[in-house]
C-alpha cells in the first residue's frame, strides 16, 4: 500500500488544474444503461472509482472505448464512450458494490430498462450506516416488487415502471439520482419533491435531457419527469469537481499561499467560500476559474454546519476542520449529515492539532502550529484533510492507506508538488 510523505511548511503558489467531478461521473456513467445507443462522456477524472463503476457496467455488457484526452470547453480530462447496446446481465455483485457505494445507482436504469436488477445492498462505511431504504421506497411507489435476500436487493417490475409522486422525508443525492433515471422510462409523469439540488444531480438531468429525457425543475427541489418510450445516445462533458476545488482552496489558505484554480466553476463554491472568506482567505472569480489567497489576512475560526446543496457541503468538512486546527481563535463544527463523520479528528489530533467532539459537534480551537505525525487515512475526504494538516505542519507528516485518497483525487501529489509542496508517494507498504 502506497504512503504519502509531506514535510510542510512551504506556501504554495501556482497553478491547479481542477478535474471533472467524481460524483457526478458516477451517476452520468450508469445513465448510458438507459439507452441503446453511445453515451459519450468527456471530462471524465482518471480515479479509482472511475474503473470500479467502469468494470461494474462492463460486466451488465456495457462497451466502453477510451479516446483520449479532450479540450472540451477548456478541460482536459478523458472521453469515454459507453455503449449498452445489449444488457446481458443485471445483477451487481458483492465484490464490486462493496468497494464503492455508488455502484447502487445502477439499480434504477436497470430496472426501467430491463424490469428486474438484482444489486448487492451498499452495507455502512467508515462515515456512516447509509441505507438505501428511501430509494427502494420510491421504486416500490413507482411499481417495483422488492426483496432483500441473501444480502441483495432483488427488484422486478411487471412491464415498465409508472410515474409515482415521490416526496423524500430527506434529501438524497443518490436517491434522487437513482429516481430520476428510472423516471426518464417510465409510463407517465413522476414527480420527485424534496430532490437533491447538488450540482452533480443538476448534471445528471442535464444529460438526460440531452438523451432525450423531458424533466422540469432542474436544479430545484421539485423535478418533474415525463418518462419516453426511449433515450438516445448523447455526448456530454461532466462538470468540474467542487470538492476538489474546495480541497485545493483551504491548501492555498492552510500555507497561507496564493493559487489559481484553473477550470474551477466559481458559482458552484458559494457556500464554501463564504466559510473561507469568514476565516480571512481572498477569493476572486478570474477567467479561468478561482484565485485563492491566503496570504493577505490572519486566518481565524469560524463556524459551519453541513447541510444539503446550496448549503456547506459534508464532503468539505474534513478539510475545513484542518484549516480551523490552524486558525486563530475557536471554530464550532456541526455535522449534519453523516452520524460518524469524525474519523479524521484522532488523527489531527496526532498532528498537535486540539479538536473535542460533542455528538454531532467539534469544536476546533487553533494552534499556532501543526506538528508532522504518522497518520492514518481512513476514508476519502478524512484522507485529503491529513495531507492539508501535513502541509501545514512542522517537521515530516507521512499518511498511510492513502489508497481512499486515489478514489476521489487525481495526481494529488504531483498537483501539489507543481505549487512548490514538498510531497512524494512512497510506493508499498512499510511492512512488506
Ligand atoms: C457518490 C456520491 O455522490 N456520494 C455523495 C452522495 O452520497 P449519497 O448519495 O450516499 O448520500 P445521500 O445524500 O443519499 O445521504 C444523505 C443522508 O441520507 C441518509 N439516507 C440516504 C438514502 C437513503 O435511502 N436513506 C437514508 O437514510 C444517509 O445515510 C445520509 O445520512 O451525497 C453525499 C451527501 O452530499 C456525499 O457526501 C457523497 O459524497
Ligand atoms: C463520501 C464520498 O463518496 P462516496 O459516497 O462514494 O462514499 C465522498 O465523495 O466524499
Amino acid at each position: 500500500m502506497d504512503r504519502i510523505r509531506i514535510i510542510g511548511g512551504t506556501p504554495l503558489k501556482g497553478i491547479i488544474a481542477i478535474g471533472g467531478a467524481k460524483n457526478a461521473a458516477l451517476t452520468l456513467m450508469p445513465a448510458c444503461l438507459l439507452t441503446d445507443q453511445t453515451l459519450s462522456l468527456s471530462n471524465l477524472p482518471h480515479l479509482v472509482d472511475i474503473t470500479t463503476m467502469a468494470n461494474l457496467l462492463a460486466q451488465h455488457g456495457v462497451g466502453m472505448a477510451l479516446n483520449g484526452a479532450s479540450a472540451q470547453g477548456g478541460h482536459t480530462g478523458r472521453v469515454l464512450d459507453l455503449t449498452a447496446a445489449e444488457i446481458v446481465n443485471t445483477t451487481a455483485p458483492y465484490d464490486l458494490v462493496r468497494k464503492m457505494r455508488a455502484s447502487v445507482l445502477v439499480l434504477g436504469p436497470l430496472l426501467a430498462r430491463c424490469g428486474q436488477a438484482k444489486v448487492s445492498l451498499p452495507g455502512g462505511c467508515a462515515i456512516g450506516t447509509r441505507p438505501v431504504d428511501l430509494h427502494l421506497k420510491a421504486l416500490e411507489q413507482m411499481g417495483a416488487v422488492i426483496e432483500l435476500t441473501e444480502g441483495y436487493i432483488h427488484a422486478k417490475v411487471d412491464g415498465r415502471l409508472k410515474g409515482a409522486h415521490i416526496i423524500f422525508p430527506q434529501v438524497t443525492v443518490g436517491g434522487t439520482e437513482n429516481i430520476l433515471m428510472a423516471a426518464t422510462l417510465a409510463e407517465g409523469e413522476t414527480v420527485i419533491a424534496n430532490a437533491a439540488r447538488e450540482p452533480e444531480v443538476t448534471d445528471l438531468a442535464q444529460c438526460l435531457v440531452a438523451m432525450g429525457a423531458k424533466i422540469e425543475g432542474i436544479g430545484t427541489g421539485t423535478l418533474r419527469v415525463q418518462g419516453q418510450d426511449r433515450l438516445h445516445g448523447a455526448e456530454y462533458s461532466v462538470v468540474p469537481d467542487r470538492i476538489e476545488t474546495g480541497t485545493y482552496a483551504v491548501a492555498a489558505a492552510i500555507t497561507r499561499g496564493d493559487v489559481e484554480l484553473v477550470g474551477a466553476r466559481y458559482d458552484l463554491m458559494e457556500s464554501v467560500n463564504k466559510v473561507l472568506r469568514d476565516c480571512g482567505v481572498v477569493i476572486e472569480e478570474t477567467a479561468r476559474g478561482m484565485r485563492v489567497r491566503g496570504d493577505v489576512h490572519d486566518i481565524v475560526g469560524t463556524d459551519i454546519m453541513t447541510e444539503p446543496y446550496p448549503g456547506f457541503p459534508t464532503d468539505m468538512q474534513a478539510q475545513l476542520m484542518a484549516l480551523a486546527a490552524t486558525a486563530n481563535g475557536a471554530s464550532m463544527i456541526t455535522e449534519t449529515i453523516f452520524e460518524n463523520r469524525y474519523m479524521h479528528v484522532p488523527e489531527l489530533l496526532r498532528m498537535g492539532a486540539r479538536v473535542n467532539v460533542h455528538g454531532s459537534s467539534a469544536i476546533v480551537r487553533g494552534v499556532k502550529a501543526l506538528s508532522g505525525a504518522q497518520v492514518m487515512a481512513t476514508d476519502l475526504r478524512a484522507s485529503s484533510s491529513l495531507i492539508l494538516a501535513g502541509l501545514a505542519a512542522q517537521g515530516e507528516t507521512i499518511i498511510n492507506r492513502v489508497y481512499h485518497l486515489d478514489r476521489g483525487y487525481e495526481r494529488v501529489e504531483e498537483k501539489l508538488a507543481a505549487c512548490g509542496a514538498n510531497i512524494e508517494r512512497i510506493k508499498g507498504d512499510p511492512a512488506e
